[in-house]
């Protein structure tokens, strides 16, 4: 198994390229499935206060960081977000808290905004939140998901910490490229969300081809994509041996006319909300 690699945020703090994300993790499982995944070599796991499981993702790190454990607690990245109810300076601050409380941790690593809810016209406001926490020492890095350009562009202009990331839904069926551009220029990483189109393009014919060609499954061609690409990448997954067959995206390449015939299969499809109508 090769190690999964880090990549740099803009302050300087580590991630791996590769996380284990949580959303539609029943509670009562997160526990179990972030110590799989932890044990498997994932050091970055992707919850929510929407998704409900901050408790047992938090003892999972607790254990695996804790007393004994094989891990240090700076070698795990553990990211949360402000659901959007939360908007706004004073109930953002409360929201952390209660996230904080919930996994149990001295810190969080990454917290995100994680919708911008244009209509809520609240971001600046919720964004000023995550800086003072950011300053205050209580999370190492702070973001944003679902940011569009225009978003973005209003941020940057109004607030002092650039974002580490920007998360957004990104599979070869939606690649955002426009995002993925203005993310660059302003030095955020971009994290894919879905990153397999919630299972949608594992039946696409190129990628089963291109697949079968390298003797690896079509999730494993994706995620190597989103690898090769620069993308941070969050895969969800309910068993060991997926968990573990994500992973293993580390001792192959996809060549030029692979990565070609993937870029081609771009077709702005959702599998997931847009981000201009939630609120
Ligand atoms: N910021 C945001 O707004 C959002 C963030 N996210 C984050 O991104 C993460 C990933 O996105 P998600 O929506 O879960 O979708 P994914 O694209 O990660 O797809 C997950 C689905 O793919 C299946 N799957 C995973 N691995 C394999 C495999 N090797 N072979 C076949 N099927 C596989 C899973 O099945 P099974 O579970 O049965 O194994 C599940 O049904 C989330 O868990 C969450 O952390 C997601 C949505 C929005
Ligand atoms: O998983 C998340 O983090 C989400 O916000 C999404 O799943 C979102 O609620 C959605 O796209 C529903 O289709």
């Amino acid at each position: 198994m090769r190690q999964v690699p880090n990549v740099t945020l803009n302050n300087g703090v580590e991630i791996g390229q590769l996380g284990y994300g949580v959303y539609k993790v029943p509670a009562a499982d997160s526990f179990a499935l972030v110590s799989q995944a932890l044990e498997a070599g994932y050091r970055s796991i992707d919850t929510a206060a929407l998704y409900a499981n901050e408790a047992g993702v938090g003892r999972a790190v607790r254990q695996a960081t804790g007393d004994g454990g094989p891990l240090s607690r700076e070698g795990v990245v553990v990211t949360t977000k402000v659901w959007n109810d939360s908007h706004g300076f004073d109930r953002t601050l409360t929201a952390f808290d209660e996230s904080l409380h919930k996994l149990g941790l001295e810190y969080v690593d990454l917290y995100l905004i994680h919708w911008p809810c244009p209509e809520q016209d609240l971001y600046i406001q919720t964004y000023r939140a995550l800086e003072r926490l950011y300053h205050d020492g209580r999370v190492r890095a702070i973001g944003v998901c679902n940011f569009e350009p225009e978003h973005l562009r209003r941020l940057l202009d109004a607030t002092d910490v650039v974002p580490a990331v920007n998360q957004v839904e990104l599979h070869p069926w939606l690649q955002q490229n426009e995002v993925r551009a203005v993310n660059r220029e302003a030095g955020i990483l971009t994290e894919a969300w879905s990153p397999l189109a919630r299972g949608q393009l594992l039946t696409d014919p190129v990628l089963l081809r291109i697949a079968a060609g390298l003797g690896r499954s079509v999730a494993q061609v994706v995620l190597r994509w989103h690898i090769q690409l620069g993308n941070i990448v969050i895969p969800k997954a309910s068993s060991p041996a997926r968990i573990r067959e994500n992973r293993d995206i580390f001792d192959f390449q996809l060549d030029d006319g692979a990565m070609a015939a993937i870029a081609a299969l771009d077709r702005g499809h959702r599998s997931g909300s847009d981000p201009g109508r939630v609120n």
